[in-house]
């Protein structure tokens, strides 16, 4: 800041103003002077002149009697008399014959500058000598001036005035600067002092006092309105604050969240209600921008409408989720509009926190749509999802599936332990059935001891479908025949369905549901714990499933299954392994091809001791065909696991058990697990494996494919062989993308190191492609189909397919 204390003193406003006088009064003074000088030597030249004249008259009768007398004493004194004049340097007395009677001169040559510019001031006089007597003169007196005694003169009187000119300015320049100095710059200091002091104190009563012996002049009048000037800033200041504290209190006092933005959405203010809502501190909310307040980190687009269109768009309405510092959601409604201020836009944000409203809409839909017992949806919701399911189905070429359940002597329990007990255990049905459903299935509550599940797209085609909606029943009917534990009963209840499927002919959506319970009513007649489909078609399917499932729990116990192999062999047709295959000879049906059953013994936990059964024999067999010497130096026997069988706690044990007893070299197991086996629960999937490698066992994943083929999985797990699915090898010479796929996997197999074995192989055609493809190991009808274990010996005898000799 400028002090003006420590200015240099040729900063300051009085040795300015000194100096400036001074420089124009020298400058004046020297004008002035030189027009005095000149004015000096034009009267100095006439006064020259006649000084001259006067000496010359004076002695021109001296001069006269001298020339007439021809006098040369007295010549000679006229004419020094005359050189002892300051302006005659010469001076002659000539007679009338032009003889000199008496000369006198003194030095005239002089350099100066001053008798150069007065040279031509140099006169001469020739004035006749006259005598009363005569008329023509007896001579004459020639006089010649000395311009350089003018100069000196002249000179002289040019210094004095320069010099009293020039002390003069000093004193002049003296004088003002003390006059400035006490009069301006003094005052000034001191009206700067107080202004700098009322700067710092910033007092609004206080003013600038008023300067000693300045109260009636300029400065007097420069104080006082400078003090007028400050009280009424002053009074604008408070007005201003107050204002502002107005302003504040306003924003403070609405009971919503008001957030001031810039155009680009940087939040430029907030009211109290925001920072308490939201949790931030003004430092943390102002300057961030309103897109981080969403909980999607983004602002609503009606919101970004306001700066984005702004021909259109002044003020928006909307509602929203904004997320506090602790990360709560708040619901909000916001309604913001944009507003111009000094050039600049602004968005005003005015934001409701509308938890309450929420909550309560949600209360009343709650209490609209589902039940206040068991929370489940209740009868409207129910018919609302059943539309929903019902035009997605149709859409989609679905087959979707109505389940109507009802607790069997559900009425007795109510009756005897009273409506309490009652409701606890439709509390614990409720979410009995819950949990065994997918995110997708809606279970509801029609009231009493009746519940529905909706089964949406279980499949395309209407058989599958059933076999899946029977699935899922056998399991609600597993679930509702475990015991309930309410207070200290335990209760033993059963369950009795009806399944509709949908959408068929009728899609009438209050038929289908009185056609499940129409169903009900058939399984509830039927003896209870049952189910029932409406359509006999399905019920026929069911039956037969039914049927199935019970015969295969006696198949193992009536040796109806047995073991068929299937020859892998590589390029030069050499055989290179088995696969075992299971068969089932079904007493009444016949032979059963295990597509049909091996789903139901996965379902129905029958795998397990069946998968066991298969290994066994495969083994024995392996066994068989080690002492019999037919297996070639790489020989593998593969076998199918299938995933419930992997995830048993025993198997391990199974395995090992199994080759202990059976003798084989597991080198020469191979174990085939299916790709979507390797997908769920890695890590315990992993240390399965190692530990079956560790035995020596190999492992192929069978299908390959058809899963989750990713290369993250592959890597991580100890795989020797990938067998590409038969479904992409069979129509590899006409479907482009099963050759990219087929391609992929073998490039994917070399690329981990893992052997390749293509199975599906049907003619030369598709094997010779493989083989162009990299594929070195086939497995397929055109070597040969799956055979007896006799058949297997004889080619196992000869080692290599008849097909390639
Ligand atoms: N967990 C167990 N699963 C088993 C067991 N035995 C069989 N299976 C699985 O059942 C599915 C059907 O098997 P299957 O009817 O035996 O069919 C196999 C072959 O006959 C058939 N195949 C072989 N080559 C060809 C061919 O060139 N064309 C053609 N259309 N089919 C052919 O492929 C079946 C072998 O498949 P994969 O096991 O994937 O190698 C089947 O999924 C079996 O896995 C068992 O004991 N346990």
């Amino acid at each position: 800041m400028f002090d003006l204390k420590k200015s240099a003193l040729h900063k300051r406003l009085s040795y300015r103003q000194a100096k400036f006088t001074v420089i124009v009064a020298l400058l004046l003074g020297l004008i002035f002077s030189g027009i005095q000088i000149a004015i000096d030597i034009s009267h100095s030249r006439e006064s020259m002149d006649d000084k001259v004249q006067q000496v010359i008259y004076l002695v021109e009768e001296s001069a006269v009697q001298a020339a007439y007398n021809i006098d040369k004493d007295l010549a000679e004194r006229v004419v020094k008399g005359l050189i002892n004049h300051a302006y005659i340097h010469f001076a002659q007395i000539r007679l009338d014959d032009n003889s000199v009677l008496a000369t006198s001169d003194t030095p005239t040559y002089d350099d100066s500058v001053m008798s150069q510019i007065m040279e031509k001031d140099r006169r001469s006089y020739a004035v006749p000598l006259v005598t009363v007597f005569e008329e023509s003169p007896v001579g004459t007196l020639i006089v010649e001036t000395d311009p350089e005694a003018l100069s000196h003169d002249i000179f002289d009187r040019g210094v004095v005035i320069l010099s009293t000119g020039f002390l003069r300015n000093v004193l002049l320049a003296v004088c003002l600067f003390f006059v400035f100095h006490t009069l301006i710059s003094r005052p000034l200091t001191r009206l700067s002092d107080s202004l700098i002091l009322l700067k710092k104190k910033h007092h609004a009563d206080q003013q600038i006092p008023r300067l000693k012996g300045h109260t009636d002049d300029e400065l007097g009048f420069l104080v006082d309105s400078f003090n007028e000037l400050w009280n009424s800033r002053n009074q604008a200041e408070e007005a201003l604050r107050s204002s502002e504290q107005f302003n504040r209190d306003v924003m403070n006092s609405i009971g919503d969240m008001l957030i001031i933005c810039e155009a680009d959405f940087c939040i430029y203010n907030a009211n109290h209600n925001a920072f308490q809502t939201l949790g931030f501190s003004k430092e943390d909310l102002v300057g961030s921008n309103m897109r981080n307040l969403f909980s999607t980190a983004q602002l609503p687009k009606p919101l970004a409408a306001l700066t984005s269109d702004t021909d259109l768009i002044h003020e928006v309405s909307l509602e929203g989720q904004l997320v506090s510092l602790k990360g709560h959601l708040i619901p909000v409604e916001i309604k913001a509009r944009r507003i111009e201020l000094n050039g600049k836009t602004y968005i005003l944000a005015l934001s409701r926190d509308i938890s309450l409203r929420k909550e309560q809409e949600a209360r009343i839909h709650h209490l609209a749509y589902f039940d206040s017992l068991t929370s489940l949806p209740n009868r409207s919701h129910f018919l609302d999802r059943m539309h929903q399911v019902q035009s997605k189905s149709l859409q989609h070429n679905m087959y979707s599936a109505l389940l109507f359940i009802d607790l069997d002597r559900f009425k007795n329990i109510n009756d005897s332990l009273g409506h309490d007990v009652g409701d606890k255990l439709l509390i614990v049905v409720a979410s009995r059935l819950k949990e065994m459903m997918r995110e997708e299935d809606t279970v509801a509550r029609l009231g009493g001891d009746e519940f529905v599940v909706v089964l949406p797209e279980l499949a395309e085609q209407q058989e599958p479908a059933a076999l899946s909606a029977q699935r899922i029943t056998n399991r609600i009917l597993e679930v509702m025949a475990k015991p309930f534990h309410i207070d200290q009963h335990i209760l033993h209840i059963s369950a009795s369905i009806g399944i509709r499927l949908f959408p068929d002919d009728d899609n009438d959506i209050k038929n289908i549901v009185k056609q499940a319970d129409t169903a009900l009513y058939r399984a509830k007649s039927n003896g209870k714990n049952t189910f029932h489909f409406y359509r006999p078609s399905m019920q026929l399917l069911a039956d037969q499933h039914l049927a199935m499932e019970r015969a295969l729990h006696t198949a193992l116990e009536h040796n109806e299954f047995y073991l068929h192999y299937q020859p892998q062999v590589d390029h030069n047709f050499s055989i290179i392994g088995t696969e075992a295959l299971i068969r089932w000879q079904h007493p009444e049906q016949g032979f059963v091809p295990p597509d049909q059953f091996i789903g139901l013994t996965e379902e129905t936990g029958l795998i397990i001791p069946i998968g066991c059964w298969v290994l066994q024999q495969a083994c024995t067999q392996l066994a068989q065909w080690q002492e019999q010497k037919l297996c070639p130096p790489h020989f593998r026997m593969a076998v199918n696991i299938s995933a419930k069988q992997f995830d048993h706690p025993q198997f391990l044990n199974m395995l090992s058990d199994v080759i202990n007893r059976t003798g084989v070299d597991p080198n020469k197991l191979e174990l085939e697990l299916t790709e979507s086996l390797l997908v769920k629960n890695m890590d315990a999937t992993i240390i399965r494996m190692d530990a079956i490698r560790a035995m020596g066992i190999a492992l192929s994943i069978d299908d390959f494919g058809t899963g989750y083929s990713s290369l993250k999985y592959l890597k991580q797990m100890p795989i020797n062989q990938l067998k590409i699915d038969k479904s992409f090898v069979m129509d590899l010479l006409t479907d482009a993308n099963d050759r990219a796929i087929t391609e992929t996997i073998i490039a994917m197999a070399s690329h981990l190191q893992m052997d390749i074995i293509a199975e599906g192989v049907e003619d030369a055609a598709i094997m010779d492609l493989l083989v162009r493809l990299g594929c070195k190991h086939f497995q397929g009808y055109y070597f040969s189909r799956p055979v007896s274990a006799e058949n297997c010996s004889q080619l196992l005898q000869v080692q290599k397919l008849p097909l390639g000799s």
